[in-house]
């Protein structure tokens, strides 16, 4: 089983609110198709918010630790979210992929100190009867917080966890984490070895970057790949480009 998270900074354009890259959105669709007809793994798909949430929960002041009670701030940056979603899928439909939406709002919460709580049998039930999940970046109820954010990037390391997933990888805008010089680093197993180098996003993101991507997949006992478009489908075939986070 595959869990794979389209960076929202690939299928939008992050910079510009609410704005798709339909061509990257497309390319990604194309790889995600041709690893299924070609009969790969079960398949759970993620996608972060990139041009969609991010500029809705910065201007709400919502973040992963700050929630808001209000239910009209909760549902501009969750229908930013499932507006994004229905893009996601239709491109995925599009191409004879069986994709379904699973919306962690409805799904989720987080508790007092956090902890985020993810029930995965709908999940496990949809890719049972041959469905592709695809889950996104979202708010969540927070006990005592109201609602905050919850990333793509956690959700991902939720499944890998509950769902026991062989490969783990995050499509992202860059070809991996790049070094002082640019380079993308080969192999992280350490987060201070690399903290010097890792920064937050060029644009408007309220759940960290770079830095909290790798901080969360180091927290996972799976291997996990970050690595750009241009590689996607070669990780879908079962190689490991960009950097391996263990
Ligand atoms: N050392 C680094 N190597 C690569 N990218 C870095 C580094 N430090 C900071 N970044 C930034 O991190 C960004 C990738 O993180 P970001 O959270 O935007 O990705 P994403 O998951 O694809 O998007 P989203 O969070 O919207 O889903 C890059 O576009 C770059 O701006
Ligand atoms: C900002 C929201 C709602 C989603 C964040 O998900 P991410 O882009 O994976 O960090």
């Amino acid at each position: 089983m595959i869990v794979l998270k389209l960076g929202g900074s690939v299928i939008t354009e992050k910079d510009r609110p609410e704005t798709l890259d339909g061509d990257a959105l497309e390319r990604a669709a194309d790889a995600i198709a041709a690893a299924l007809e070609a009969g790969r793994e079960d398949l759970v798909i993620v996608h972060g918010g990139g041009s969609f949430g991010h500029h809705n929960a910065s201007e709400h002041g919502v973040s992963t630790t700050a929630g808001t009670h209000d239910a009209d701030a909760a549902l501009a940056i969750h229908g930013a979210m499932k507006t994004l979603n229905q893009f996601v899928l239709r491109r995925l439909l599009e191409r004879d992929v069986q994709a379904v939406p699973v919306h962690p709002f409805s799904a989720a919460h987080r508790a007092r100190d956090g902890t985020l709580e993810l029930p995965t049998g709908q999940v496990e039930t949809m890719l049972g009867e041959g469905f592709v999940p695809v889950l996104h970046g979202d708010v969540v109820a927070h006990a005592g917080a109201g609602a905050t954010i919850v990333s793509g990037d956690e959700l991902v390391a939720e499944l890998a966890a509950a769902l026991d997933a062989d490969r783990i990888g995050l499509c992202s805008t860059v070809p991996g984490v790049l070094d002082d010089a640019d380079a993308v680093i080969d192999r992280i197993d350490e987060f201070d070895a690399v903290a010097d180098v890792l920064g937050a996003s060029d644009a408007t993101d309220v759940t960290g970057g770079m830095a909290g991507k790798v901080r969360t997949l180091l927290a996972l006992e799976a291997e996990a790949s970050i690595f750009g478009l241009e590689t996607l489908a070669a990780f879908l075939e079962g190689e490991n480009p960009g950097t391996t986070i263990d």
